[in-house]
């Protein structure tokens, strides 16, 4: 008996293999990664290529099964060129999640963004500036669609429309989406207390969760929420709701208190220590479930 006992000892302290603490942080690196991937796939155009991938997939196994082999040969002669084709057809995407990688909290430590200082921090007028102008297009319907930079440069979409360099005031914010104008077209972007340019066109959100009532106006907005940690603010020119798109989100139906109300917590989670800023991402993330219902 006790050799049976000693040879089962031997064999699992042969079998299990040592385990250190840096193999339980890779496996848990990459059960995150994982996790991310597939979230990434879901969200996105990835999530058709998957399901068409696996057709092709079990297309292959049949083959196999059947001693195709003439298929099979030709499943591995296209199987490299279908990587390289996949990596070109996704480049948008690729692109789109290295630059959310690229914001990651974790990476802002080693590559720094000291790139753009802004002086004229966004203040409490100009909030209650763009509040006011929001509101007053919301009542009229007439489309608006404006979006406050934060930390990342948004230097590449400003470039695509016409500068301004305004003050922020809701008069100047009323006439530039007024209906036929030449400025009303696509979004404003708004720098510390400035509207630096009008008629940006913005890129496009492909999150396949977006409600299919809602347009191009609000998919750019969020769109470029995915891009970077910008706030857009969306008037529909259909039914005048106010919409807030932040980090690949949006919250619908707004009225002017909680858009203040939003506004200023995002703004101020700019300066918010550690602690108080996971806290309010969790209160985003709540509310963003309820409001896209
Ligand atoms: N990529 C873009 N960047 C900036 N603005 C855009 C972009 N795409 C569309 N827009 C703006 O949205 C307008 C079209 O809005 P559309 O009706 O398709 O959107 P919507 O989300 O249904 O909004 P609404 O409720 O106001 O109709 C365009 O005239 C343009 O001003």
């Amino acid at each position: 008996m006790t050799k049976l006992f000693d040879g089962m000892k031997t064999y699992l302290m042969q079998s299990i293999p040592d385990i250190r603490v840096t193999d339980v942080v890779e496996m848990i690196i990459i059960a995150v990664l994982l996790y991310n991937v597939m979230l990434w796939i879901k969200n996105t155009r990835a999530w058709v290529l998957l399901k068409g991938i696996l057709v092709l997939l079990g297309f292959i196994l049949v083959a196999y099964l059947f001693h195709m082999n003439t298929i099979l040969w030709l499943a591995d002669k296209t199987i490299n060129v279908g990587i390289i084709a996949v990596v070109i057809i996704f480049q948008p995407e690729l692109r789109r999640a290295l630059e959310q990688l690229g914001r990651n909290k974790v990476l802002g430590f080693l590559v720094s963004d000291n790139g753009k200082m802004v002086d004229d921090k966004f203040s409490d007028k100009t909030m209650n500036e763009i509040v006011k102008a929001t509101f007053e297009m919301s009542k009229v319907k007439t489309g608006a669609l404006i979006v406050i930079e934060r930390k990342t440069p948004l230097a590449e979409y400003e470039r695509t429309g016409i500068l301004v360099d305004g003050v922020v005031t809701s008069q100047l914010l009323l006439n530039i989406f007024e209906h036929n104008t030449p400025l009303h077209d696509g979004a404003v972007v708004v720098r510390g207390n400035r509207i630096v340019a009008a008629t940006c066109y913005l890129p496009l959100s492909d999150n396949m969760a977006i409600s299919k009532d809602l347009g191009t106006r609000h998919r750019a907005g969020v769109g470029v929420s995915e891009v970077s940690d910008s706030v857009t603010i969306i008037v529909s020119e259909e039914t005048g709701t106010v919409s807030v798109a932040f980090d690949g989100g949006l919250r619908r139906g707004m009225d002017p208190d909680t858009l203040r109300e939003e506004l200023k917590r995002i703004i101020e989670e700019n300066e918010a220590p550690k602690g108080r800023r996971l806290k309010i991402l969790k209160g985003w993330q709540k509310h963003e479930k309820k409001a896209d219902k």
